[in-house]
């Protein structure tokens, strides 16, 4: 029996897909196999040696601590796009707000004396609403920061709505890069993306390349009158930056997922409550994704949307599997290769993968491996956490 042990609230459309007669899943389990989370802070934890892997359902790791899993041979596992549309979504909706100041014109409707005569009431309404008179987003121009899932998505709706799209995106991978519409203009460096945007929102991972990517620096480059959306981590920008432009005015509008302090109680800041992903939809996807990848790496060694492992999945064969995990350096995989020579066994199928400074093996041979060779592999310099299936 393996066990997954949960943080947060998973959507059990994720959570039903381990049989029960395989699987124990729930959030007090003492020894996991594998750990499946939305945003806990799992920083300060540590992980018990039956750990092998660890699955966010979403797209962040931020809240993992990706290195020292590494280290520890954990497979960390995220659902890239499974949320992505949710995300989009309410970044069109935070657009929304910023330009045609809803959240004020509802609560001044909300505030209408009710004791009103129909036509007094009505010139209330009428007579409010130029308070309320906003833009319209065709015609704008939309930086993204980030154009992998998220990014690319609210591009698209963007285009779709009439805006011109600017993006930024200097580490964009090749796929990503096909998914892109040739309408996208490529910006070179932030001040310049900033210098033309009406509206600039951030799609990057929380991490020590884009901590305060937006700053003090390039902000004061940007368009006056600029609205700005962080649907991505709070630290991708540099809070004290972004207020002092707010009180410019440089900035007009600040719609931020990530509520602090010193953001509230200011009418020209818009917060939510991390609700980018909170999307029955998006709970479903994250949860299936994750669930089906912690399944396929605990029951056939293959890795898929990993973040720190390569990633690679070999269909079964016939035969027996086994998995090493080992440090990316020379003559391991010879190694071992001609252990299982000496000890005349077949190879039946094999892939092997590196990612930095590990690398990962899946072999698949014709006899029933025995323990003792499992040991001799496992004995070998480099090799760790050989598995059989
Ligand atoms: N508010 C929410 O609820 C919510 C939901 C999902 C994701 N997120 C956040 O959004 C982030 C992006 O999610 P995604 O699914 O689009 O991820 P993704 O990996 O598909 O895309 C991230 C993009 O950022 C780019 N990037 C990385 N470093 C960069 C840098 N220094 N400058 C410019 N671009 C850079 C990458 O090349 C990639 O294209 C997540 O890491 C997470 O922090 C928030
Ligand atoms: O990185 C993500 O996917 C989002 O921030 C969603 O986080 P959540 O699963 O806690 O809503």
């Amino acid at each position: 029996m393996r066990s997954i042990r949960t943080y947060n609230a998973i959507s059990q459309k994720g959570l039903v897909l381990f049989p029960e007669a395989q699987y124990k899943v729930d959030s007090v389990v003492g020894e996991p196999d594998a750990i499946m989370l939305r945003s806990h802070n799992l920083h300060q934890e540590t992980f018990t040696d039956s750990v092998k892997a660890i699955a966010r359902c979403g797209a962040g790791v931020n809240n993992i601590p990706v290195e020292e899993c590494t280290k520890q041979g954990i497979v960390v596992f995220n659902t890239p796009g499974a949320n992505a549309n949710a995300v989009k979504e309410l970044v069109l909706g935070g657009m929304l707000l910023a330009s045609r100041n809803l959240l004020d014109a509802a609560s001044f409707s909300q505030l209408l004396d009710t004791n009103l005569e129909s036509g007094e009431f009505n010139k209330k309404v009428e007579g409010g609403k130029k308070k309320f008179v906003g833009s319209e987003l065709a015609g704008k121009t939309l930086g993204v920061i980030g154009l992998g899932a998220i990014g690319a998505n609210i591009a698209h709706a963007a285009l779709a709505l009439g805006m011109k799209v600017v993006g930024y995106d200097p580490v964009l991978s090749v796929e990503a890069a096909w998914r892109l519409s040739s309408d996208v203009e490529r910006a070179d460096n932030l001040p310049s993306l900033l210098a033309r945007c009406d509206y600039v929102t951030l799609h990057v991972p929380a991490n020590e390349h884009t901590k305060n990517m937006l700053n003090a620096e390039n902000l004061e480059q940007a368009k006056r009158g600029l609205v700005l959306l962080n649907f991505a981590r709070g630290s991708v920008v540099e809070e004290a930056a972004v207020l002092a432009e707010l009180e410019s005015d440089r900035i007009a509008k600040y719609v931020c997922d990530f509520p602090s302090p010193a953001l509230m109680d200011r009418d020209d800041v818009i917060l939510l409550p991390h609700l980018g992903a909170s999307t029955g939809e998006a709970e479903d996807n994250c949860a299936e994704m994750a669930a089906r990848q912690l399944m396929d790496f605990l029951e056939n060694g293959n890795i898929q949307n990993s973040v720190n492992f390569p990633n690679l999945r070999l269909e079964r064969s016939e035969g027996y599997r086994i998995t090493f995990a080992n440090d990316n350096v020379p003559a391991v995989l010879s190694g071992v290769l001609a252990l299982l020579s000496e000890m005349n066994i077949n190879v039946i199928d094999m892939l092997n993968k590196s990612r930095g400074e590990v690398a990962y093996t899946i072999l698949d041979v014709a006899d029933q491996p025995t323990d003792e060779l499992l040991a001799a592999i496992e004995a070998f310099e480099h090799v760790s956490h050989v598995n059989t299936f």
